[in-house]
């Protein structure tokens, strides 16, 4: 299939709550979300969100908030991807203006890993270096590993980055970007942050 032109941002991605109640956890995350600038499905492994970047990551942000509001450990990993969207289905929602809908600032501690892979870009590995000492610059940079760099903070400066390094990360040039990030909040190894 060939790559398509259409600006749009999508999302796959899964919760797992770390408690008994996982089911009211994760529709209710995305039951209370103001969900109205995006396109959104969900089935039985995943969820996708597609739509404007701009309200893409806003949403993914405001779900992962209100799953770690209830207190319980959440694990969230998902894909991010722009530039190949497949099909139109959700294009109609590139009309939305910028105004994001979903401003709770409430504060709550996210460790995470995240892989930017820059398609057919040549210089890749100088995009992938950049973003990462972009994050050094942030301090929300955790630590270097096999496969993903470790970014972490309050999940707003996490957001903030994320959507930062995936603007930086594309080009006219190279419109096809996939970023995978999986999260970890409220949990155990992380002493009451
Ligand atoms: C964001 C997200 N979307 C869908 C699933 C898959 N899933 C697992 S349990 C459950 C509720 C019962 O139907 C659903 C929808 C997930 N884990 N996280």
């Amino acid at each position: 299939m060939e790559c398509g032109f259409s600006p749009i941002v999508g999302f796959r991605f899964s919760l797992h709550p770390m408690a008994d109640d996982f089911v009211a956890i994760i529709k209710g995350a995305l039951e209370e979300t103001d969900t109205s600038a995006v396109w959104m499905h969900t089935d039985d492994v995943s969820t996708v969100i597609r739509g404007k970047q701009v309200h893409v990551f806003n949403v993914a942000k405001a779900i992962a908030l209100n799953a770690a509001k209830t207190g319980k450990h959440i694990a969230l990993s998902g894909t991010f991807s722009a530039g190949c969207p497949g099909d139109s289905a959700g294009d109609v929602y590139l009309d939305m203006g910028d105004a994001v809908l979903n401003n709770d600032h409430t504060r709550q501690y996210v460790s995470s890993q995240f892989a930017l892979y820059p398609m057919n870009n040549p210089s890749y590995m100088d995009m992938i270096y950049r973003e990462v000492d972009r994050a050094k610059e942030h301090g929300v940079f955790n630590e270097s590993m096999h496969y993903a760099s470790g970014i972490h903070g309050d999940i707003h400066d996490v957001f903030n980055f994320y959507e930062e390094a995936f603007s930086n990360a594309r080009s006219e040039e190279y419109k096809h970007l996939v970023m995978t990030v999986s999260m970890s909040m409220n949990s155990p190894s992380h002493g009451g942050r």
